[in-house]
């Protein structure tokens, strides 16, 4: 497996069976923690970016607040949330999805992007790109123009990097993991 950046896998901890049977959950709170991998995480997320005149940061609920926060402040972007269904006070788009474990809906403020605005996505995982392809698919409903989507860990074998490909959307990761 490629990796950009060994030493982030190594800080990432991974638990078996982990919300359900047969899935191995790849944990980012041991990068979280890790001062360095945490600054060096945000930083190759940023790089390619940089000087791109990005106008605005998406970030999935909950794991995409804490990424894509420090990346909106790096790139000096706004912030969207999208987040899970009925947190949101003002009106909204939402969409069902499903991800590796589960079914969910989220949503997002229909005014958070104006149309024609350039996005990026930004999560912590990309395994079946459920989450992500419904994320795009929100963000389009309302004008933007999704320029890349970034993650820390892909997970090759679920086939979420070649769903959002086939949409028009670069993809970005730093860290392979095989399996689930
Ligand atoms: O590619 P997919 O199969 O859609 O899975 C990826 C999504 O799953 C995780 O979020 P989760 O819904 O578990 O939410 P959390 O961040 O609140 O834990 C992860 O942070 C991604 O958003
Ligand atoms: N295996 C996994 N580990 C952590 N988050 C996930 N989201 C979807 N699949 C996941």
């Amino acid at each position: 497996m490629t990796q950009i950046a060994p030493e982030l896998a190594a800080a990432i901890r991974s638990i078996p069976d982990y919300p359900k049977p047969g899935i191995i959950f790849r944990d980012i709170t041991t990068m979280l923690g890790d001062p360095r991998a945490f600054r060096r995480a945000v930083d190759e997320l940023v790089q390619p970016y940089a000087g791109l005149k990005i106008d605005k940061i998406a970030g999935m609920e909950a794991r995409g607040f804490i990424l894509g926060g420090a990346v909106a402040h790096q790139l000096s972007a706004g912030f969207v949330p999208i987040r899970k269904k009925g947190k949101l006070p003002h009106e909204t788009v939402r969409i069902a999805y499903s991800l590796e474990y589960g079914v969910d809906e989220m949503e997002m403020h229909i005014d958070a992007v104006k149309p024609g605005e350039k996005v990026i996505l930004v999560d912590d995982l990309i395994a079946t790109g459920g989450t992500a392809v419904g994320a795009v698919q929100l963000l389009r409903k309302i004008g933007a123009d999704v320029v890349s989507a970034c993650f820390v860990i892909d997970l090759p074998e679920l086939g979420g990097r070649k769903k959002l490909e086939a949409l028009g959307v670069e993809v970005r990761t730093l860290v392979e993991f095989e399996g689930h």
